[in-house]
């Protein structure tokens, strides 16, 4: 699975995003570290704040699914330049992605950039800052 199939999927999720809000589709598409591929878009809803983005949702089924290990993600959407995953989804990617998964943000255009976790979300709140029982 290449970075560029991995775009593609997350292209052809996006046509199944329920944006009728917002009319701003987005697709995702996460590999985990086994090869299998999670599609995920967003899902709107009347109550606004309930709407769950791409990323969550490919992330959610994944490990719904019981995987643990991530290899690398594609979100798309057609924006001016590569679409920046929201900071709701940049934490839920903290909490299950280690410092090295890339995340490639891309447009329709295929313009792409990509950042790892820990350029995506540096010093973020993780479990190790709770304090132990
Ligand atoms: O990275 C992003 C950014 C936004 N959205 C969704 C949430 C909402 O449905 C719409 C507008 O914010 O786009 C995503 O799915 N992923
Ligand atoms: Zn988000």
């Amino acid at each position: 699975m290449t970075e560029e199939q991995l775009i593609q999927q997350a292209k052809e999720i996006r046509e199944r995003a329920y944006t009728p809000y917002s009319k701003f589709p987005v697709g995702a598409a996460l590999l985990t570290e086994d090869g299998t591929v999670y599609t995920g878009c967003n899902i709107e809803n009347a109550a606004y704040p309930v709407t769950c983005c791409a990323e969550r949702v490919a992330i959610f089924k994944a490990i719904s699914e019981g995987h643990t290990q991530f290899n690398q993600i594609a979100v798309v959407a057609d924006t001016k330049r590569p679409v920046p995953p929201c900071g709701s989804c940049r934490q839920v990617m903290s909490e299950f992605f280690s410092a090295d998964v890339k995340i490639h943000s891309t447009n329709l255009q295929g313009k792409t950039k990509t950042l790892t976790m820990d350029e995506l979300l540096p010093f973020s709140f993780a479990a190790s800052d709770l304090p132990e029982e």
